[in-house]
């Protein structure tokens, strides 16, 4: 996992880096521009026009004349347009790379940009280095590239974004942020999704142990650090291994929750799954999912099972349901949905939910649990507090969901996709924590692989359906993500 540092931490981070590696700050300039080239070059971007590149006077302009030479040399048309008066300005690497500009790149003052001439441009005007409220010619720049109306690609941030702060004044509004070593706070952050548009990561030779001396709580996931949080089955396991879970999900006009989760469950490999439904609508459970076992409310020994997901399409009057659950049930729980709204309407039930369940709330969910957030930094803090006091994981969910640990730290996922944002999707995911719980996982393993893997069948299913992809696709897509990661 990246530790996710701030933005004035990169300098240091910089130094200590360079100096470890006995290169020079400009080798690892060059080292991020050439990252940068090489995911351009394999996103095989085409226009007959030329390649416009804002470079301000700091480092982050320095990676953009950079980026200028390299893509040139590739046979790239590039017109570069400066975002500074005076060259004594500039950083040293800034400087360097000014000097070996070819020329027979062009260059021009910002203000002679024409949006016309161009298919392409990328923002190498501000970095993590802005200090303070925006300068008023620091906006006229902003405004002149967002005039362009096709593909803006921001290095390491959209220009006038700060690195670790929710909100902004004048930002460039990018189709693709290129990001270097960590994704810095602010890119992870709901409220700027529209400034930041697609986000790639790139690897400039710093190491997680670089990143693990700094102070923070924030980390980043990849599918790098998913398998050696799986635990290990081998020839001899058995059924019993692999877990029984109960899932109390469903109610008269809602079964497709109970439907999706236990499916889900199953795919995600549990052993045995049992679904608790209202009697007069089992026959929903037991065609569709024929697999699934059922039970009814009065026939119930809870602790018989390994681990119970409870929440999704109950209805919001099990409230004495619930409340039966967490007191007789001690090990940890997946609460999601229904579940969610009728702990936000019994705050009493919060003292009797075993330590180390996992909580899911959607934003909606989550603001009925803790109230309204004006950012996603306050809520992130919300979540903290709550778990660290509560000894329980919430999973703020969206676009990077965020698993927030009964220890403080929070992992953003980077997996996941824009077509999960449709009806089931959460169902899909309370089947499969609650059968990685069941599998004998802790609840941060559950949780890393769930929410990873949740994400990347989304992917998957995604890239083969497209727009209209169900919760089913992502479902058959669960196998096919343990192949994707090694994990058998
Ligand atoms: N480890 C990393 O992440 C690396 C970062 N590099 C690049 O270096 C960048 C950081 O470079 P710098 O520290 O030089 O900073 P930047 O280049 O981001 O910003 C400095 C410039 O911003 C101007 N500025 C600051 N505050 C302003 C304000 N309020 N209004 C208008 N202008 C303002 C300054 O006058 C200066 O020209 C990163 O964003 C990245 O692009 C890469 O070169 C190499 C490695
Ligand atoms: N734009 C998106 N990018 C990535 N993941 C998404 C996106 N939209 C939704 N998701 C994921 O889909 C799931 C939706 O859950 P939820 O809102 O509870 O759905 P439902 O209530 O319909 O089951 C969450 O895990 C969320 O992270
Ligand atoms: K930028």
């Amino acid at each position: 996992m990246i530790k996710i540092l701030s933005g004035a931490e990169v300098s240091i981070l910089d130094k200590h880096h360079i100096q470890g590696k006995g290169i020079s700050s400009h080798q690892l300039m060059e080292k991020a521009a050439e990252g940068f080239v090489d995911w351009f070059l394999e996103k095989r971007f085409s226009s007959s026009k030329p390649i416009a590149l804002f470079c301000g006077a700091g480092n982050n302009g320095g990676d953009g004349l950079a980026i200028a030479r390299l893509l040139t040399k590739h046979g790239f048309q590039c017109v570069v347009f400066t975002c500074f008066a005076d060259e004594g300005s500039l950083s040293e690497d800034c400087r360097i790379n000014l000097g070996l500009l070819p020329s027979a790149i062009r260059k021009f003052p910002w203000n002679e940009f024409d949006s016309e001439e161009f298919g392409l441009v990328i923002d190498a005007y501000l970095g993590v280095g802005i200090k303070g409220p925006l300068r008023e010619e620091a906006k006229s720049i902003i405004d002149k590239i967002n005039s362009f109306k096709g593909i803006k690609v921001s290095v390491d941030l959209p220009s006038g974004l700060s690195a670790d702060y929710s909100g902004f004044d004048h930002c460039v509004h990018a189709e693709v942020t290129v990001t270097f070593a960590f994704p810095k706070l602010a890119l992870l952050l709901p409220e700027h999704a529209k400034v930041t548009g697609e986000l790639v990561l790139v690897d400039i030779g710093i190491s997680e142990e670089e990143l693990e001396v700094f102070h923070s709580s924030y980390y980043y996931l990849l599918k790098k650090d998913i398998p050696a949080f799986h635990k290990k089955f081998h020839r001899f396991s058995h059924k019993g291994d692999f877990g029984k879970v109960l899932l109390i999900a469903g109610s008269r006009g809602k079964m497709g929750a109970a439907a999706l989760s236990a499916k889900a469950a199953f795919r995600t490999g549990s052993g045995l799954v049992s679904c608790q439904v209202p009697l007069e609508e089992r026959i929903i459970i037991q065609t569709s999912v024929p697999e699934a076992m059922c039970v009814f409310e009065d026939s119930i020994d809870w602790m018989a099972f390994d681990a119970i997901g409870v929440g999704p399409g109950i209805g919001l009057d099990q409230g004495e349901l619930l409340e039966k659950l967490l007191r007789e049930y001690d090990r940890p729980i997946v609460m999601d949905a229904d579940a969610l709204t009728l702990l936000s309407r019994n705050p009493s039930f919060l003292d009797l939910i075993p330590k180390e369940s996992i909580l899911t709330p959607h934003l909606g969910e989550f603001e009925r649990l803790f109230g309204k957030c004006r950012t996603h930094l306050e809520r992130l803090e919300k979540a903290r507090r709550f778990c660290m006091n509560y000894k329980l994981n919430v999973l703020i969910k969206g676009a990077n969901s965020v698993i927030c640990l009964a220890d403080g730290r929070q992992i953003f996922n980077s997996s996941g996709s824009h077509f999960m944002a449709t009806a089931g999707m959460g169902d899909v995911l309370t089947g499969m924590i609650t059968s990685f719980l069941g599998q004998g996982y802790s609840s941060e393993q559950a949780l890393v692989c769930g929410v990873y893997q949740h994400g990347l069948a989304g992917e998957m299913a995604g890239d083969m359906k497209g727009r209209g992809t169900l919760a089913s696709d992502v479902i058959e897509m669960i196998p096919e993500t343990f192949k994707r990661l090694g994990v058998s």
